[in-house]
């Protein structure tokens, strides 16, 4: 047997579980920031625009040889009309045998991607967000939304949830969709006001979070605009944050955030991790997530060996 195994969104999705997932991404981010090419290996992945669509595909390979996984994330990415229902995000997984170069497996991509990133903010909570946090605020409310949510609740303890979307029937579904109490708030300055974490979640390209309604100390988790000329949070807000990123060479050719506004990236969430550098907590604090491929691929090996444990 040589033949590769699928693995749909559901399998996938009863797989990986955050638990299991949260110290493998910390170790992983941890590694790569200490760049050991013999410990891990992952370039700043390949993105082609689709233009007559208004999309993206990017092409995420990485090989994590401390854990023996090659892998490589292949994601389409679409900016969409509102209401559209059309997913702004498809996405499969490749994993490979590293010592004969075979697949091993194909995944459906999306709960994966969905899961480690979300699982990554919330790591970036709790290194960097306020010691008392109690609010917790959401500007979107799609898919990206709704991981962050669930992990976010089994992790902390918020007095508070609110959410916020371009069209607020949205956030009202998303509020009525989950099992907590969510408030659903009519604008992203009263949404975020007073708030101890912030996390952004949207498509748009253009700044929706202001500095000047955010409370100094508080954390932003900034998910959204991973093209150089897209934005989510404003000059100000990228002037007077202390910047943490998930990959410095990734940062400095994708996120129109940091580019644009010419803000200094203070330190990988890795390197926090390692203790290379400072946690500035009683800082105001922004996690520039971009999305890794050792993140995929650290989840593809999670999935695929619960799954074989199965069998
Ligand atoms: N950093 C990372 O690792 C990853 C980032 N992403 C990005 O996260 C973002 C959210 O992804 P999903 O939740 O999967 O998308 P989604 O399509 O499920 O939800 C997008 C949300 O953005 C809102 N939105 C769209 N245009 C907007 C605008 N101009 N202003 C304000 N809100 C707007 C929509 O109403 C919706 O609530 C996207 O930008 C996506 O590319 C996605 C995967 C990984
Ligand atoms: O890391 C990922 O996966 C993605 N990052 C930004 C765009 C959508 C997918």
């Amino acid at each position: 047997g040589r033949r590769p195994v699928f693995l749909s969104d559901d399998v996938v999705a009863r797989l990986l579980r955050y638990d299991d997932l949260i110290p493998r991404l910390e170790a992983v981010l941890g590694k790569f920031s200490l760049r050991d090419s013999a410990a891990v290996v992952q370039p700043v992945r390949s993105v082609m625009p689709v233009v007559d669509h208004n999309g993206f595909l990017g092409l995420m390979p990485a090989y994590v040889a401390y854990e023996g996984i090659l892998c490589a994330k292949v994601v389409a990415f679409y900016s969409r009309e509102e209401g559209s229902s059309l997913p702004s995000t498809q996405a499969t997984v490749l994993l490979f045998d590293p010592e004969f170069g075979n697949v091993a497996a194909v995944m459906d991509g999306l709960d994966i991607t969905h899961k480690r990133t979300a699982a990554v903010s919330a790591i970036s909570a709790k290194l960097l967000s306020p010691a008392q946090s109690d609010v917790l605020c959401i500007l979107g409310s799609g898919h990206q939304a709704l991981s962050h949510y669930e992990v976010f609740m089994q992790l902390f303890s918020f007095k508070e949830v609110r959410v916020w979307s371009r069209r607020m029937e949205m956030a009202k579904q998303f509020a009525a969709s989950v099992q907590g109490s969510v408030t659903v708030c009519s604008s992203v300055k009263e949404t975020v006001d007073g708030a101890d974490v912030i996390v952004t979640v949207t498509n748009s390209s253009e700044p929706v979070l202001f500095g000047e309604w955010v409370k100094p100390g508080a954390h932003v988790a900034a998910v959204g605009a991973c093209r150089p000329n897209w934005r989510e949070l404003d000059d100000v807000l990228m002037r007077d944050a202390v910047i943490y990123v998930d990959s410095r060479e990734a940062a400095a050719v994708e996120s129109g955030d940091i580019i644009l506004s010419g803000a200094k990236v203070f330190a990988e969430i890795g390197e926090v991790l390692n203790g290379t550098s400072p946690a500035l907590r009683e800082k105001t604090t922004v996690f520039k997530s971009l999305g890794m491929g050792i993140q995929d691929a650290i989840c593809a090996k999670l999935v695929f060996d619960k799954w074989k444990s199965n069998q």
